[in-house]
């Protein structure tokens, strides 16, 4: 297939790029390496660096399907300026899709998240749960995939959301490289890698077997595999969601020492107060995905932790 990538500079997009690539579709990045990095995209997908709101500019009647991971996605961010979340990730997106109806692309695979759920009352989360967010972020996401399903009943486009849950790990020389970092998994390396002195612990009172909090964390990797089996399920007429994790979840004081054992380095973590908006538990029920795109999570938190590893040191002796 011919498709569009927006955000392919990024983390996740330079990831999916990639396996699309390996896959043997041909791929346009658009993205405007906001957050995002020129040398991520691989040398064989096309790039223009722009905003996504000039992507009419870019899409014409041969490309098959959009992948759409141009967003801002920091829920901290989001609440101090939420400005930028509802441009990017809403209207943003709304000019996305004027341009894929002109142009009559009839598939797009979209990034969603976990945080649309917002503080979940039961988990595993379900997609039949209600969506209810509790952050700007979490709100610009959850109005796309109305977006989406309207496009889908009223102009016949086919489209798949993917709720990501915590993606972490990496693909040899792509990896997670934002500034600032607030992820748990690289904020961890550094330590490890002696550029930070220590980590931190957001919250240790949450109603969790040891107080700190849970989360699903799914390598990149078998992240990617979902987009491409979305692009073979996407159905023109049909809107369809999907949780994206693996169903096991871990705290934050397990991944520490996930990071302990991998890397061999101690590690030292201070603990502190809770992160504002941070749900105690997030764990995605991926049932559906596993049903209908035939799914399977194939790597484990140490493989997530030792390829993100291998990525911070890779990126050490570069510099
Ligand atoms: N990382 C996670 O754990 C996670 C979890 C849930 C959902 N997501 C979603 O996945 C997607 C990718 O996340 P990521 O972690 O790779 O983030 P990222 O910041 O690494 O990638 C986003 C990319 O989009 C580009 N971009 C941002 N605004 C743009 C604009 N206006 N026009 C063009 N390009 C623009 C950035 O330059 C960057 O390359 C996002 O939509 C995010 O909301 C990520
Ligand atoms: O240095 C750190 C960083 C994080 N945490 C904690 O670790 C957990 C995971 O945090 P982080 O890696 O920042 O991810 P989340 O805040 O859970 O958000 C990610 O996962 C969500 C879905 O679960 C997505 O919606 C977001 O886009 C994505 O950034 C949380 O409990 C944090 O409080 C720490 O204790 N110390």
């Amino acid at each position: 297939m011919k498709l569009l990538v927006t955000g392919g500079a990024g983390y996740i997009g330079s990831v999916v790029t990639a396996l699309l690539l390996r896959a043997g579709h041909t791929v346009t990045v658009l993205d405007d390496l906001s957050t995002g990095h020129r040398d991520a995209v691989p040398p064989a997908a096309s790039f223009v660096e722009t905003d996504v709101t000039n992507a009419a500019d870019i899409l014409d009647p041969s490309y098959h399907a959009v992948l759409h991971f141009a967003a801002k996605s920091l829920v901290s961010e989001s609440t101090r300026d939420p400005g930028g979340y509802w441009r990017t990730n809403v209207a943003g997106t709304l000019a996305l899709l004027e341009a894929t109806r002109h142009h009559g692309t009839e598939r797009v695979v979209f990034s969603s998240t976990a945080a649309v759920y917002g503080d979940p009352t039961s988990t595993p989360i379900v997609e039949t749960d209600p969506p209810l967010p509790t952050n700007p972020y979490g709100a610009s996401k959850l109005s796309v995939d109305r977006m989406l399903e309207s496009w889908a009943d009223a102009y016949g486009i086919g489209a798949v959301s993917l709720r990501y849950f915590n993606v972490a790990g990496a693909h040899g020389h792509l990896g997670e490289r934002h500034d600032p970092e607030t992820h748990l998994v690289p904020n961890l390396l550094r330590v490890a890698a002696g550029t930070v002195a220590h980590a931190r612990i957001h919250g240790t009172d949450y109603p969790t077997r040891d107080g700190s909090a849970v989360r699903d964390y799914l390598h990149v990797v078998d992240l990617a595999d979902a987009h491409l089996r979305a692009l073979e399920r996407v159905t023109p007429g049909e809107f369809r969601v999907y949780n994206l994790g693996t169903g096991s979840g871990y705290t934050v004081r397990e991944m520490l020492d996930a990071a302990r054992r991998v890397t061999g380095h101690p590690v030292p973590a201070v603990e502190g107060p809770r992160r504002p908006g941070d749900p105690a538990v997030l764990v995605a029920g991926n049932e559906r995905a596993q049903r209908e795109l035939g799914w399977r999570v194939h790597r484990t938190i140490d493989e997530i932790v030792a390829d993100a590893w291998s990525f911070v040191q890779r990126q050490g002796a570069r510099t």
